[in-house]
């Protein structure tokens, strides 16, 4: 089976490639920061070769008490959580007003196998939905508004439902996997551990080449 990876950033391919040794099943792009230009490169992608499974990939935030930073973060579902209109009472999805879903499910079986196999070579792993937000969280308020909104929120990035939607509209399954660089919450640049969480998704990648068939 072909796999396509997807990322944002060449540190996070480089990362990505060092684990997998450069295995010849994995094609891996590094699409840009945001869902608009995952979604788009990840459709080109998929148009220009058969894959069996997409991987959105790369460093992610993890909401405190849920994901600490170094951990690895194994979504079972992808929600696009800023995509919807503020109202009075708040923010309301797209899903409330009846224009489609903003949340895309990841096959439980593959999150399971890839999770224990996570475990088993003793990194730290949680699942759980993984938001997709178009601006970082920046402040006490907005993370709790996102964790409010979205209960078992366990981390947040830029890219996975950009990935997801194009995947989903060509049929394909999708995976998205995080190394938490930092906690969700109040802007703070100097706690961000982007070299650790680019290790820890190596070491990741490693055992995908193991565990993806
Ligand atoms: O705030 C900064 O100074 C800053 C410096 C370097 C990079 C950034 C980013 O926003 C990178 C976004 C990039 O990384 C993923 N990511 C990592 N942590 C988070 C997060 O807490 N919330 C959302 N996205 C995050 C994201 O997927 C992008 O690809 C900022």
């Amino acid at each position: 089976m072909r796999i396509l990876v997807v990322v944002a950033v060449p540190a996070e391919k480089e990362a990505v490639w060092r684990g997998l040794k450069g295995d010849g099943r994995f094609d891996v792009v590094a699409a840009g920061v945001g869902p608009v230009a995952a979604a788009a490169n990840t459709a080109k992608a998929l148009a220009a070769a058969g894959y069996g499974l997409a991987v959105s990939a790369g460093i992610g935030g993890g909401f405190p008490g849920r994901a600490e930073v170094g951990s690895l973060v194994v979504a079972n579902e992808i929600i696009a959580a800023d995509l919807g209109v503020e109202t009075p009472e708040g923010f309301a999805s797209l899903d409330e007003l009846g224009f489609g879903s903003t949340r895309i499910q990841v096959d439980v079986n593959l999150v399971n196998a890839v999770a224990e196999a996570l475990r088993t070579a003793e990194l730290p792993v949680t699942t759980g939905p993984v938001l997709t937000v178009s601006t970082v969280t920046g402040t006490a308020e907005s993370a709790a508004e996102l964790a409010a909104r979205v209960p078992r929120a366990t981390a947040e990035a830029m890219e996975g439902y950009g990935v997801a939607f194009a995947a989903q509209e060509r049929g394909v399954p999708v995976l998205e996997l995080r190394a938490i660089s930092n906690l969700v919450g109040p802007r703070d640049r100097t706690a961000w551990r982007i070299n650790e969480a680019l290790g820890v998704l190596e070491a990741a990648c490693a055992v995908l080449l193991e565990v993806l068939p």
